[in-house]
């Protein structure tokens, strides 16, 4: 599902309210392209902190969203409860949670490597559970969402996920399995893509172009390659053939790229930021126990929720 069609503007806001259990980055920039794509009013958007002098808090309230110090305003009032806080804080927050959520509300995650089952474990037996990843481009409509279901959520909780993340971006149901690598690749993605223009745009800049055109151009070939991709079907490869004339400039410019290693050094980010999503787990986890060897083995590709299952972790 798509927010790039053009006619989301044309759609009626989303009759719901959706609380925010955290108000910081991600809580911002989700608030913003849902408010800015029409998907839903910010009168509509709730969110709480404790931390009520952060810049991100002012954001959300020149936005229009509802601010409370409290979490349990947020939950009162709202249907879909977002939780966007650090993983390692989310043990707390759940105990928190656990005694003001009821079946009627949709608890959903995007906390980095916090899996479903340990969030069931620490909420009512009937929690209404989805885990998600995106990324803070919905904030321009061109977000990218997944999410898998919990034990107790329903189709109708995965249509209306997509109705809401469709308005700022694309949203699909993944296998939870696969939400780690995800975050490597389309939730982590964006910093690699602004580290990549800055640099592109460092390199025109040497070149004698002025800063801004220099990012405006950046910014619009990545943008471009993206929606071709996309719109051509066609695979990178044959892409990026046509653009390399023979004896032409780019085939000179991508030699440099694999003499210093640029697809080798991108799949590196991929899996560093993926490991590193499975390490988080284990600070959402309230596990403590031999923390070394159990990173040793998240390193070596095991699945943390098999490694804490397998020492009897994660009872309530
Ligand atoms: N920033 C991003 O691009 C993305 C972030 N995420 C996930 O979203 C979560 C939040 O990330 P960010 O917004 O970047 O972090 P952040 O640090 O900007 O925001 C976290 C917020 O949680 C609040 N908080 C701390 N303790 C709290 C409590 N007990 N109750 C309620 N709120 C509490 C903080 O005051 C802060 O407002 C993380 O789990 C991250 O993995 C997921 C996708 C993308
Ligand atoms: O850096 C992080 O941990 C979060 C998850 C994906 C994007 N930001």
């Amino acid at each position: 599902m798509s927010a790039s069609s053009g006619f989301s503007i044309l759609l009626k806001a989303i009759d719901m309210n959706v609380g925010f259990i955290g108000a910081g980055n991600l809580a911002l920039y989700m608030s913003q392209g849902l408010v800015r794509s029409g998907a839903i009013r910010a009168s509509q958007i709730f969110a709480s902190s404790p931390e009520t002098k952060k810049p991100t808090v002012k954001d959300l309230k020149e936005l229009g969203v509802r601010f409370s110090p409290d979490n349990k305003a947020t939950v009162e009032k709202s249907k879909l409860l977002i939780l966007a806080v650090k993983p390692k804080i989310m043990p707390y927050v759940l105990d928190e949670l656990s005694t003001m959520v009821n079946k009627d509300h949709l608890i959903m995650s995007f906390a980095a490597g916090v899996n479903i089952s340990s969030i069931e474990k620490k909420l009512p037996p009937d929690a209404r559970v989805m885990r998600a990843m995106t990324n803070t481009c919905c904030a321009v409509k061109e977000g990218a969402t997944v999410y898998a279901s919990g034990k107790n959520s329903e189709t109708s909780d995965g249509e209306m996920i997509e109705q809401i993340f469709g308005r700022v971006g694309t949203v699909e149901e993944v296998e939870e399995a696969n939400i780690d690598a995800i975050t490597g690749l389309s939730g982590s993605g964006p910093a690699y893509a602004f580290e990549a223009i800055e640099a592109l745009s460092d390199g025109a800049v040497k070149m004698g172009l002025p800063r801004g055109l220099a990012m405006r151009l950046g910014a619009q070939s990545l943008i471009g390659a993206g929606r071709m991709l996309l719109e051509t079907g066609k695979h990178p490869g044959e892409l990026k053939d046509a653009i390399c004339s023979p004896e032409g400039a780019t085939i000179y410019a991508l030699h440099h790229l694999e003499k210093g290693g640029f697809r080798s050094l991108l799949i590196d980010a991929v899996e560093a930021s993926c490991v590193r999503t499975r390490e988080l787990q284990l600070q959402g986890s309230e596990d403590t126990t031999n923390v070394e060897a159990i990173k040793k083995s998240i390193r070596d590709g095991l699945h943390l929720q098999e490694i804490l299952e397998n020492n009897g972790a994660f009872k309530k």
